[in-house]
Parts: structure tokens; sequence; C-alpha cells
């Protein structure tokens, strides 16, 4: 399974929350945006990385997998709105400052793909992203199994009028 694949998966889930939505002719790119903040929030929340007050423990990891690949559909959808794409993560390097810190560089890589809209910030939200999965110990193999998975129960929630 290579990354051309997903964002084929993608496309076709999009089409079809569009259509079902009737939202074929709406510029949809800013509310991906919120969404994909909104994840990031969610992800961080579920992690607890930054939680400082509280000595209660992260949520498991099948958990926390699931919040990341929510991420990565709306990333994928992102560049399938704005015609960008990246070609693999094979090759993204552990980041080595904190993971509450890359989160912060996250939040800036979408707020500058978000101003910039061009590749080069695409590919580093897109890294900085994965950059996150290398830190929580999710392999590429973890990722790629984890979004099919959600993405037939997204089609699944369409399905039953969620
Ligand atoms: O155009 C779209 C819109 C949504 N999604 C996917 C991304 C993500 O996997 C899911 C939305 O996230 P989630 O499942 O957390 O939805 P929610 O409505 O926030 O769920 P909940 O109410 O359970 O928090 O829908 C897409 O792939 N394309």
């Amino acid at each position: 399974m290579n990354i051309e694949k997903l964002y084929e998966m993608q496309e076709a889930l999009d089409r079809h929350i569009e259509e079902q939505h009737g939202l074929q002719s709406e510029n949809l790119i800013d509310r991906k945006v919120l969404a994909l903040l909104v994840e990031l929030g969610e992800l961080a929340n579920e992690t607890r990385c930054f939680k400082f007050w509280s000595l209660k423990p992260a949520s498991g990891h099948k958990v926390i997998l699931e919040e990341f690949v929510d991420g990565i559909h709306f990333i994928l959808s992102l560049g399938i709105e704005t015609g960008f794409r990246e070609s693999g993560f094979a090759d993204v390097s552990l980041p080595s400052c904190k993971l509450s810190d890359q989160f912060l560089v996250v939040y800036s890589a979408i707020d500058e793909f978000r101003k910039n809209r061009d590749q080069q910030a695409y590919s580093r939200l897109f890294r900085e992203y994965m950059g996150v999965a290398q830190m929580l110990g999710f392999s590429e193999d973890d990722v790629v199994k984890a979004y099919i998975e959600k993405n037939e129960v997204n089609y699944e929630r369409q399905r039953s009028g969620y």
C-alpha cells in the first residue's frame, strides 16, 4: 500500500461526503483547515503530553492512533483540494524536541499552509505531522492500516445518517 493509494481512497470518500451533503460547488478548504486544527487538539488531548498538572496517563495506543488518522484524512483531503501531494513518509526523521513542542510546530505548519498554499508548505505540514507519528511510535504500516479502517468507518457513518 503506498501513499498514492491513500490519496485515491481519500478522494473517493470526499466525493461521497460532498454528494451526500450537496456540497459539490462549495469551497471547503477553510473548514477542512479548521477540522485539522481541531483533530490535532483532540490528538494532543489523548496523549495528555501538555498536562503538566495531572498524573493521569495517556489514552491507549489504539485510541491515539485512531485520533492520529483523523488528521491524516484532512491532510490528504487538503492536498487533493489544493492540488499538492506528498510522495511518501518513509524518510521522516524523529523530531528532537518534546512532543508538546512538536504539536506547536504542526499548528504553525497548518497556519503557514493556510497562508501560503504552496507545495513546500504542504510537504512541511505532512512531514511535521508524520514527525508526531514517529514520536508516538507509529510505523508507516500502523498509520496505513488505521487509515483504511477509519476510511471504512467514515463511509459507514455516512450510510447510517451520521
Ligand atoms: O470531507 C471530509 C470530511 C470528513 N472526513 C473524515 C475525516 C475524519 O476521519 C472524520 C471526521 O472526524 P471524526 O470521526 O472525529 O468526526 P466527528 O464528527 O468529529 O466525530 P465525533 O462526533 O465522534 O467526535 O471524517 C473526510 O475524510 N473528508
